[in-house]
């Protein structure tokens, strides 16, 4: 960005902030005093238009980008309304697996399988503008040069131009910008931007929504509100969304259900409770929890660590596994229950303290997220318990 352009950036947005709305003072006036992460206009409920939601197959999905396979034969469903995430770490597969699912990627084996109707495969391919998919990408791919309004009226060229304009119009409203038409995207917030491009995808009234890392371009202070308030206007349009993104926490907010992918394939799917609670594998685990972890080995279905012996279910006789403790699984008592510590260090958060424990036998200090303990000084010795139900057992090989 030059210094003008950065400068009218600025001057657009503090003219912005200055007014009493958190969305700005409208050309007319109209204030608006929610706060700027609470846009969703339920006075326009309905008008971004219902859509038909589409059911979504990938089948052995395929991609080889030179020596890199970014996927690894992926197979997925997504049924008609629901909100799917692809979590995962950096460079899994996920927007790629995206990419091909809208249609801006062919992948080299695989069927993409849309409405019953195939889209991509050996022998077929449909383009992305006539798969009836609405795309999203993390940095929102507005025209620099066109106004808000034509930004969304982009989407909806097949429409002759006074039904465009109004569809794009209502759309705009919808998310609470219908008073920015006339301007243009440098001179909106990240939020508002955010909120153009969904205006944008959802003006053509797509069957599903596929959103490459929405929110990541909030600040967290934002972040929550317009995420909570997207999932509201995508389940009010109805429409199926797949939704990318690598934090544990935003995929639980959102997904009626996660697609957990690592190095090209999917690890695990589930609801949030189900990858949280009852992780398949240490990968799974570690992800969505900072577990204290102690590695043993499995005698007899157990194992037999320095804070009490664990049951081992499905793990042989000898296995050398990783016990994960979750820090709130973790109980500071007086000095002679449990195992012996000493508190090390004590953080008030609020509704919780963390607290640092060193335990007699274990080399790391353990991590301890406590609502209400014993309340003991850093330097103190205290006993240490651990909640059984907190605690899950893997083999470490292969994690
Ligand atoms: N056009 C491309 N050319 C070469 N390699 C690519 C290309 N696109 C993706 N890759 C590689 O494929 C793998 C998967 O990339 P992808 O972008 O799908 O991952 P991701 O999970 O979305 O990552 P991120 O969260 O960082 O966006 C990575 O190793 C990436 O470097």
């Amino acid at each position: 960005m030059n210094d003008a352009s950065s400068r009218t950036h600025a001057l657009g947005r503090r003219a912005r902030v200055a007014s009493p709305g958190g969305g700005g003072a409208p050309a007319g006036g109209r204030t608006d005093r929610r706060p700027p992460w609470r846009w969703l206009d339920w006075g326009q409920r309905g008008t971004a238009g219902a859509a038909i939601p589409s059911a979504l197959g990938l089948e052995g999905i395929r991609q080889v980008f030179g020596e890199v396979v970014a996927l690894d034969g992926v197979s997925l469903t997504v049924a008609p309304g629901e909100i799917l995430c692809l979590l995962g770490h950096s460079g899994c597969g996920k927007t790629t697996l995206l990419r091909i699912a809208a249609g801006v990627e062919r992948p080299v084996e695989g069927r993409v399988v849309l409405d019953g109707r195939e889209v991509a495969g050996p022998s077929r391919f449909v383009p992305p503008e006539q798969r009836g998919v609405g795309l999203m990408f993390q940095d929102y791919a507005l025209f620099p040069h066109l106004t808000i309004l034509q930004n969304v009226m982009f989407g909806l060229k097949r429409l002759p131009p006074p039904e465009a304009e109004e569809a794009a119009s209502r759309a705009l409203a919808r998310v609470g910008l219908g008073h920015y038409a006339d301007d243009y995207p440098h001179m909106l917030s990240g939020g508002e931007q955010q909120r153009v491009a969904l205006a944008r995808a959802i003006a053509p009234r797509p069957g599903i929504l596929l959103m490459d890392e929405p929110f990541s371009n909030l600040d967290r202070r934002m972040r929550d509100g317009v995420r909570e308030e997207t999932v509201a206007l995508l389940r009010e349009t109805g429409a199926t969304a797949v939704v990318v993104t690598h934090d544990p926490e935003e995929a639980m907010r959102i997904a009626d259900r996660i697609v957990l992918m690592r190095a090209g394939r999917i690890v695990q799917g589930g609801t949030a409770e189900e990858l949280y609670r009852r992780p398949q594998s240490l990968f799974a685990a570690r992800f969505f929890c900072d577990f204290n972890e102690i590695k043993a080995i499995v005698q007899s279905g157990r194992v037999d660590t320095p804070l009490g012996a664990f049951a081992a279910p499905g793990l042989s006789e000898g296995t050398e596994a990783v016990v994960c403790i979750r820090p709130q699984g973790i109980r500071i008592m007086p000095s002679g229950i449990g195992a012996a510590g000493r508190v090390i260090s004590r953080c008030f958060l609020g509704e919780v303290d963390l607290v640092e424990v060193v335990a007699a036998g274990l080399d790391k200090p353990l991590h301890a997220r406590v609502r209400e303990c014993y309340e003991a000084a850093v330097g103190e010795d205290v006993g240490v318990e651990v909640m059984p139900d907190e605690v899950l057992v893997f083999a470490a090989a292969g994690a």
